[in-house]
């Protein structure tokens, strides 16, 4: 991380990429790399109730949850609220108690176009007089990132606008396919720089502190930058919340889930969440990506916790009812 520049702004970076590529994974792997340096997370999830903050390592960090509406959208107003409570925090001002921090980082939903929440920093005068925009990282999932760049321009805008490029998940598909999405990824976007990545594991120094944010380049890909409008979101991609206080039994959870996605695991891009699993003393963390998923133990509850499952899903047409009725047999008998 250079600390040479003469710039005395804070430093914000901008964690993008699609629906489960890598990106908590990579926020919680900069928040436990010595890098020294004190940092400010903002974190934006689709969907009203965040899963995220639940996901996030426990870190002696600002963490600062945007969970009503999606950050390139609707809730523009409060990042710039946010940037400038965090700002009155740094100097000691305002309604938040003095708060110092070297830089921000900013995890959008995998579903923003990030050019929208980078005008932000030029836009917004006392914005840009803070803050300065360090750089643009997009996290790409090596196994989903060609559907997802076939289908739609979120996925096409993230890659288009960034600076730095991890191509992650490189261990779950073969070499040839890596290279291939390489190149393809060069064909979007030439000017960034490309990493190879699994975990999202990277040396920070390439990704914080690099100065690679270019707004004359942004220009050239998209003259409009500055003037942009809020965009339009895949009408037909939504999200559905459950939550439930009864134990779940997590056979049934995934029998379900194996069920719908046989036949619309194309569409259905993302769930996750926290469990609680009945005569299981852990938190169960769920985490799915198309035909993908997992179930790992967490930490034990907490005695005073309340246990709760808590479960998120995201895609195209999802049967709300039938959701529902399903999520409701999973109640461990
Ligand atoms: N096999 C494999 N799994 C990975 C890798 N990186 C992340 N994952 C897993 O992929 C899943 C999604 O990772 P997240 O970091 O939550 O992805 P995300 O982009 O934050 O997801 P959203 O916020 O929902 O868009 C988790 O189960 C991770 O453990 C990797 O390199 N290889």
């Amino acid at each position: 991380m250079s600390n040479l520049s003469a710039d005395p702004r804070v430093p914000v970076t901008i964690l993008t990429g699609f629906l489960g590529a890598g990106k908590t994974t990579l926020l919680n792997h900069v928040l436990t790399a010595a890098h020294g340096q004190k940092i400010a997370v903002i974190v934006n999830e689709f969907g009203e109730v965040g899963i995220d903050n639940q996901l996030i390592v426990g870190a002696d960090e600002e963490i600062v949850e945007m969970n009503n509406g999606c950050i390139c959208c609707t809730v523009r107003g409060d990042l710039i609220r946010i940037l400038g409570d965090l700002r009155d925090a740094k100097l000691g001002g305002g309604s938040r108690k003095k708060t110092d921090f070297d830089r921000v980082l900013i995890e959008t939903t995998g579903l923003a176009d990030p050019a929208p929440v980078a005008q932000t920093f030029f836009v917004d005068e006392e914005i840009a007089d803070f803050y300065k925009l360090d750089a643009i990282v997009t996290v790409v999932d090596a196994m989903h990132a060609g559907q997802h760049l076939d289908e739609g321009h979120e996925a096409q805008e993230q890659v288009g606008f960034a600076d730095v490029l991890l191509v992650n998940k490189t261990d779950l598909v073969a070499e040839e396919e890596v290279q291939n999405l390489e190149q393809r990824l060069k064909s979007i976007n030439p000017a960034a720089r490309q990493y190879r990545t699994q975990k999202s594991k990277i040396d920070v120094n390439r990704i914080l502190g690099i100065d690679a944010f270019e707004l004359e380049k942004k220009l050239e890909i998209d003259p409009g930058f500055l003037a942009e409008e809020a965009h339009d979101h895949d009408d037909e991609v939504s999200s559905l919340f459950f939550i439930e206080d009864k134990p779940l039994d997590l056979n049934k959870l995934e029998r379900f889930l194996q069920a719908w996605l046989s036949e619309h695991g194309a569409d259905t891009f993302r769930y996750k969440g926290v469990l609680n699993i009945k005569d299981v003393p852990q938190r169960i963390i769920f985490q799915g990506i198309h035909m993908l998923f997992a179930s790992t133990p967490d930490r034990e509850w907490a005695p005073d916790e309340t246990r709760r499952s808590e479960f998120v899903i995201i895609g195209r047409n999802l049967d709300e009812g039938w959701f529902r009725n399903q999520f409701a047999g999973c109640v461990a008998g």
